[in-house]
């Protein structure tokens, strides 16, 4: 990571992660023909705010990726809805989701669109997580009749947009040119609220054209006791019935929608941030580790004392980086030796069969064979450093 800023060094690392996700499932996306077979990668939250930053990071991780089946995932803000696709919360902004697809396509020029593909992320559960509070607030009984219920309502409806948008002269004539519709992608599929079932957000959301990403917790429930069968379209006036009486109960969508975008794009900037922290936090203690060529003689005074190598090192946290030979173990002797950092001779003792750095340094074990060992070092109480040892001479 040397030279590099940390964010450039998180992108190197996540490239190198989608592209290896590619192979997985290039497969699939051979066989379905562009169909299935995609991974996705978000641009950096920070930039949820900035169209043209968002563009342009979109532009750069499709360059760079370089592989016909990433999708570069896009929070529709109002900020990125030109460049349109996930954190979808509301009907209006799936609305305009759909429609800057396809205005998208129109501009693209291209005579040929049966390769360009998109899903829109709608995320589903967390709908619920504010509504169901906002109705607990409310708590009459028919408020608290309406908990759990508000989430699979409005996905329902956007399953209704889904359809009259991608259907009429507008889309009939994009599909002459190939045109494929933008997918329903079912987003925050695990139940939130432990009293509801756990398939709530998978079982009634099964359609054509729709990708439901699920959670181990939400696949395995699903797995274990889901049914498949269409399920999006077969309650639809049910669905309006439960939007409409939200809506009478004074639930504002707008605002829902608005709410739950800022929390949402607020907490993938959390968790873009405390992995930058994390990846800062990890080249700091790289910079300062060090290696330090000690000349360790061991002078033939002291009787031998059997040790295990590997056990030894795993005690003092250290880790073999280079071995000449293998000492035999239950042969190898530690014996009073002269550490030399630098050919200044630094500590020398001897305890019980094994050498211990010392003076400033709080003590590790040494101990000699033919092999380099990295071994933590702490000088003071606070700061760590690494130093390879190795063993360049020793005496019987
Ligand atoms: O990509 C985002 C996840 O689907 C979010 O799910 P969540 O609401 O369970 O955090």
């Amino acid at each position: 990571m040397s030279g590099k800023d940390i964010e450039s060094a998180y992108w190197e690392l996540v490239v190198k992660d989608i592209q290896d996700a590619y192979k997985l499932v290039e497969p699939i996306y051979d066989q379905r023909d562009g169909g299935d077979g995609y991974v996705s990668v978000e641009v950096s939250p920070r930039l949820a705010d900035n169209t043209e930053g968002t563009i342009e990071a979109a532009k750069y991780l499709h360059k760079v990726v370089d592989r016909p089946n990433v999708y570069i995932k896009i929070p529709a803000t109002a900020s990125c809805i030109t460049s349109i696709k996930e954190l979808i919360f509301s009907l209006a902004r799936y609305e305009a989701v759909i429609d800057a697809y396809s205005d998208g396509l129109e501009a693209s020029g291209l005579s040929d669109l049966s390769r360009v593909t998109s899903v829109a992320s709608f995320f589903v559960s967390r709908v619920d997580t504010l509504i169901d509070k906002l109705l607990e607030k409310i708590g009459t009984p028919e408020a608290l009749d309406l908990r759990g219920k508000a989430a699979v309502a409005q996905a329902a409806l956007a399953y209704q947009l889904y359809q009259k948008k991608f259907s009429g002269p507008r889309w009939e004539a994009l599909a002459k040119k190939g045109a494929r519709k933008q997918r329903l992608l079912w987003a925050s599929t695990s139940v939130k609220n432990p009293a509801y079932p756990d398939t709530l957000y998978v079982a009634p959301l099964i359609g054509p054209d729709t990708v439901s990403t699920m959670p181990d917790q939400a696949l395995l429930a699903f797995i274990d006791h889901g049914t498949v069968s269409r399920t999006i379209d077969t309650n639809v006036s049910e669905a309006e019935g439960i939007y409409s009486a939200l809506e009478k109960l004074g639930i504002d969508w707008a605002y829902i929608g608005s709410q739950l975008e800022d929390e949402g794009v607020e907490s993938f900037k959390k968790s873009f941030d405390s992995r930058l922290d994390t990846l800062q936090e990890k080249a700091n203690s790289l910079k300062s580790e060090k290696t330090i060529a000690a000349k360790v003689l061991i002078l033939p005074s002291f009787p031998a004392a059997a040790m295990d190598f590997s056990r030894l090192v795993a005690t003092i946290g250290g880790t073999s980086v280079h071995r000449r030979r293998t000492p035999p173990s239950s042969q190898v002797l530690a014996l009073q030796c002269i550490l030399l950092f630098d050919s200044i001779p630094f500590a020398h003792y001897a305890w019980g069969g094994l050498v211990f750095i010392s003076t400033s340094f709080a003590c590790y074990p040494l101990f000699a064979g033919f092999r380099s060992y990295r071994i933590p070092v702490r000088i003071g109480s606070a700061h760590a450093i690494y130093a390879t040892v190795r063993i360049v001479r020793q005496w019987f």
